[in-house]
């Protein structure tokens, strides 16, 4: 990690690292999860959760998702997201209590959660913005990851900065104010092995947009 792109916030919780991104607030607590909770977490949330690999139409072509998911949440929080219609799951009691600690470390609500898992480093996630209508302005976007390290990668949409961050098991990553509006994020690919990691971003789907 390199420590240079990063700023410490003042009124953040000591373990938080602010990230230096302009018009953006992205915050790290690489310790939200103690390792052995981490793990315990992952094999649960793995085992337990009803994954699915999603298809997606692209010019008249149709692919595999590269990645599995699972979109869990309240009744009401229903969701599109690259053109798919996903209707929540009940929460489990693991996402649930999840939940309820990324509500108190962010003094904020989350009604669902999309989980991802990455098998391998074949898996991965385009560049996007979490600025779907139904998340209403400036969402706050609990990220939260489990099992093996993988790097978000950042580029700002005018200026082209760009920007890594390795996301180790235990960590939260919160995204707020304008980070959708001016940044994307991905998941690029790996060629080295690398074993298989689960992220859950817990988010507030507003229910009538
Ligand atoms: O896997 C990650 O860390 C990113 C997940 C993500 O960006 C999303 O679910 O929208
Ligand atoms: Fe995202």
């Amino acid at each position: 990690m390199q420590q240079d792109l990063f700023t410490h916030g003042d009124d953040q919780l000591e373990t938080c690292i602010r990230l230096a991104m302009p018009d953006a607030d992205v915050c790290y607590y690489p310790d939200f999860l103690s390792a052995d909770q981490a793990q315990h977490y992952f094999n649960v949330i793995q085992d337990s959760l009803l994954w699915h690999q999603e298809q997606i139409s692209l010019y008249g072509k149709t692919f595999q998702m590269p990645r599995l998911q699972a979109w869990y949440g309240d009744k009401e929080a229903r969701y599109s997201y690259s053109n798919l219609n996903l209707t929540p799951n009940v929460w489990t009691a693991e996402l649930l209590s999840l939940k309820q600690r990324c509500e108190q470390q962010c003094a904020a609500v989350f009604n669902s959660v999309l989980a991802n898992l990455y098998r391998d480093g074949q898996d991965s996630m385009g560049k996007h913005a979490d600025d779907e209508a139904e998340l209403g302005q400036q969402p706050v976007i609990a990220s939260l990851s489990l099992g093996a390290t993988r790097t978000l990668l950042f580029s700002h949409k005018e200026t082209k900065q760009s920007m890594k961050l390795p996301l180790a098991a235990g960590s939260l990553l919160v995204m707020k104010g304008t980070t959708q509006q001016f940044w994307l994020h991905a998941i690029a690919k790996r060629k080295t092995a690398v074993a298989g990691r689960i992220n859950l971003t817990f988010r507030y789907i507003y229910p009538d947009i």
